[in-house]
C-alpha cells in the first residue's frame, strides 16, 4: 500500500512538558484532539463514542484484543477510509485545531501532515534515493542540493543513514527487512509530517531490527506526534508515554503507560495487560 506522504510545513511547538498528560493539559497540548468519534463500515459500527487527546511530541500507543478497533482509529487519522464507498466517520478528529474529517477537507494537504508506517516494510521498487525523496518531489520543488540535503537529514533520523550512505542509488529491495522499515520511516519524515503513524511497525521483524525501531521511536517523538498500534505490551510498556485501551469499539481508559500498566483504573484494562484475554 502506499505511503501517506506530503510536505507539512512543520508547526513544532516546544516540546510537551511531563505534565502534559494530566486532563487539562491534554487539552492544551494535544497535536490530535478527537471527540465523540463514531466510525461505520456500512452497517457495521467499528468505533463508538471515541474521545481522546494524542498529546504533541509525545508516543501514544493503541492497545486491545484483535478487532476492538486500533488500526480503524489510524485509518480515520489519516482519512484512508475515503477510497472506500460505504466506510464513514462521524464526530471530530481535530489536528492542530482544523476538524479533518469535515467534509472539503483537502485530502492531498492532510496526507502531507499526517504519515503511516505500514505493518511490513512497502518500499517502492526504486532506489533508496527515490524513496526517500518520493513524497518531496510531489510536493515541493527543491533544488539538487536541497533533495540531497533532505534524503540525509531523513535517513539520518530513521538511523538508517550510516547504513546506506554508499549505496543511495541501489534497490531499496537489496534492504534487509529492519532495514526496509526503517527506509519507510524515513521516506514518511521526509515530507516533515505533523503526526506519524505506525501500525505494528514491528510485528514482522528480528528482535534486534525491533529493539532499534523502538529506539528510533524514542527519536523520532522530538519531532513529530506518534500514535503506534502494537499488540506487545513490552513494547507498549518501552515506547509509549501514553497508553490507550480499546474493547469492541471502545476506549475503555487511556493515561500515562505507567499508571495505566501499574494500577489501571478498570477491570478490562487489568484483566488485558495481565494477558487474561485477547
Ligand atoms: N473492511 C471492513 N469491512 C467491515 N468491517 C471491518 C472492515 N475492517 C475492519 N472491520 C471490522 O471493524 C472492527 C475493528 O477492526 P480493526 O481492524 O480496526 O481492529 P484492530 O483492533 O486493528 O484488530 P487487529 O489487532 O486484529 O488488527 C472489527 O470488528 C472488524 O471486523
Amino acid at each position: 500500500m502506499e505511503a501517506q506522504m506530503e510536505i507539512a510545513s512543520p508547526i513544532m511547538p516546544e516540546a510537551a512538558p511531563p505534565e502534559a498528560l494530566t486532563p487539562k493539559a491534554q487539552m492544551t497540548d494535544a497535536r490530535v484532539s478527537i471527540r465523540n468519534l463514531d466510525f461505520f463500515y456500512g452497517a457495521n459500527q467499528a468505533l463508538r463514542n471515541i474521545s481522546i487527546d494524542f498529546p504533541d511530541r509525545q508516543t501514544t500507543a493503541m492497545i486491545g484484543p484483535s478487532g476492538c478497533g486500533k488500526s480503524t482509529l489510524l485509518r480515520v487519522l489519516n482519512r484512508m477510509y475515503d477510497l472506500y464507498p460505504g466506510q464513514r466517520a462521524e464526530g471530530e478528529v481535530l489536528i492542530s485545531g482544523e476538524n479533518i474529517i469535515a467534509p472539503g477537507q483537502n485530502l492531498h494537504h492532510l496526507r502531507r501532515r499526517v504519515g503511516m508506517v505500514f505493518q511490513k516494510p512497502t518500499p517502492f521498487p526504486k532506489s533508496i534515493y527515490e524513496n526517500v525523496i518520493f513524497g518531496v518531489r510531489l510536493h515541493e520543488k527543491l533544488s539538487k542540493s536541497e533533495l540531497d540535503e533532505r534524503v540525509e537529514w531523513a535517513l539520518t533520523r530513521a538511523a538508517l543513514w550510516g547504513e546506506v550512505k554508499d549505496r543511495l542509488h541501489t534497490s531499496a529491495l537489496g534492504l534487509s527487512g529492519g532495514q526496509q522499515q526503517r527506509l519507510c520511516i524515513a521516506r514518511s519524515i521526509a515530507v516533515r509530517p505533523e503526526v506519524l503513524l505506525l501500525d505494528e511497525p514491528t510485528s514482522a521483524l528480528d528482535p534486534i531490527s525491533t529493539l532499534k525501531i523502538e529506539e528510533l521511536i524514542d527519536e523520532l517523538k522530538r519531532d513529530f506526534t506518534i500514535v503506534i498500534v502494537t499488540h506487545n505490551m513490552q513494547q507498549a510498556g518501552r515506547c509509549a508515554d501514553q497508553v490507550a485501551f480499546f474493547y469492541l469499539g471502545e476506549l475503555v481508559e487511556a493515561g500515562p503507560a505507567t499508571q495505566i500498566f501499574t494500577a489501571p483504573r478498570e477491570r478490562k484494562t487489568q484483566e488485558y495487560i495481565t494477558g487474561r484475554f485477547g
